[in-house]
């Protein structure tokens, strides 16, 4: 397959580790020093018991025309998903399937922009990468990629068992969801309870587990979010949802949240399209959601400050 990756950060480099060999991948990014980098020295993945692996990648910059693809992974940050999208427009043929693996809400909106509903797929990624420095990541967690059609329709089936080949023949585990939207909420969830709380905190994912302060904390927070996506029409359960985000943190425990990673970076992050999400339904049903509310202020604070730092 011809598959394009739109952002050669955290999650683009990991994910085409996996591609690359299989498929012929591009990862397309707005950094020109990194691509350069790419093209030039290759990617290094570092596995959880420290070796390096270097590999072979192929990059361009954002916008360059590359002609028609059979697949393109969405994975920037979220707040640059249209303008990535809007760029890259010249992959996308009339076949062409479209992938979101991020976090947050909204990504779909976006892309649907650009391409017609039936060809977007929606999932999660259970792995966790950690940008060490140009060119260089750290694996620190693994897990499946569900995925599922934005609009399930006949031909939307069959892309995502298209794109879930692929992706099985590369060595990622893929489960193809029915439930995709209940899928999405959960992971929706295990990032209001994790992300914004170790960006704040400065911690690796597993201190919100093993911190007790912390844990009651993203306790509070996790049971906002059960009781919003209720009344948003998907019912998770607080104990189910709970032992979810715990899962999460011991498995991702010495990795980075990526929204901590942006915080390090001094970079703008999802928290409208994560904790903010879930704080504008809360007042859409008339639910508080004092916790949720109280992280997007904190972090827009920390953004604003970056300057003075
Ligand atoms: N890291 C993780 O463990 C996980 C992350 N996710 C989600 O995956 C998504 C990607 O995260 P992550 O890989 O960590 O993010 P990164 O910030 O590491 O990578 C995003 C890359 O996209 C680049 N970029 C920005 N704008 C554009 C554009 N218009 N065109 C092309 N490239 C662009 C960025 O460049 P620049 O830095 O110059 O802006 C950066 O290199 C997010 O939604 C995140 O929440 C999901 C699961 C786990
Ligand atoms: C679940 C978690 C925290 C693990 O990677 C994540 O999705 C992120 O870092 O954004």
């Amino acid at each position: 397959m011809n598959i394009a990756i739109l952002g050669a950060g955290a999650m683009g480099s990991l994910y085409a580790s996996y591609l690359a060999p299989f498929h012929s991948v591009t990862l397309f990014d707005s950094c020109a020093p990194l691509v350069e980098h790419i093209n030039a020295k290759g990617l290094i993945k570092v596995n959880h018991d420290h070796t390096e692996i270097p590999l072979k990648a192929k990059a361009a910059l954002s916008g360059t025309s590359l002609g028609y693809q059979d697949l393109v992974i969405v994975f920037v940050k979220g707040i640059h998903t249209y303008e990535a999208m809007k760029n890259n427009q010249s992959l996308l043929g009339p076949d062409t399937i479209v992938m979101t693996l991020q976090n947050g809400a909204g990504n779909n909106r976006d892309i649907a922009q650009f391409v017609p509903r039936e060809r977007i797929i929606v999932g999660t990624s259970s792995h966790n990468s950690v940008y060490l420095e140009t060119g260089k990541f750290y694996h620190s967690g693994c897990g499946p990629t569900n995925i599922g059609p934005d609009l399930p329709c006949e031909s939307s089936l069959r892309d995502v068992k298209k794109a879930a080949q692929a992706l099985e023949e590369s060595g990622l585990t893929v489960n193809i969801m029915d439930n995709i939207q209940y899928v999405l909420w959960q992971k929706l969830v295990i990032n209001c309870g994790i992300n914004a709380l170790s960006t704040l905190m400065q911690c690796r994912i597993g201190e919100i587990y093993t911190n007790p302060y912390l844990w009651d904390l993203c306790k509070r927070i996790v049971y906002e979010c059960v009781l919003i996506a209720e009344a948003d029409g998907t019912y998770l359960d607080r104990k189910e949802a709970l032992l979810a985000v715990s899962k999460v943190c011991e498995n991702d425990s010495s990795g980075f949240a990526s929204m901590y990673q942006d915080r390090q970076n001094k970079r703008l992050t999802e928290i409208d399209r994560i904790n903010g999400v879930v704080a504008n339904l809360g007042s859409e049903y008339k639910i508080p959601a004092p916790c949720n509310t109280m992280l997007v202020t904190q972090i827009h604070a920390i953004e604003q400050m970056y300057s003075r730092q």
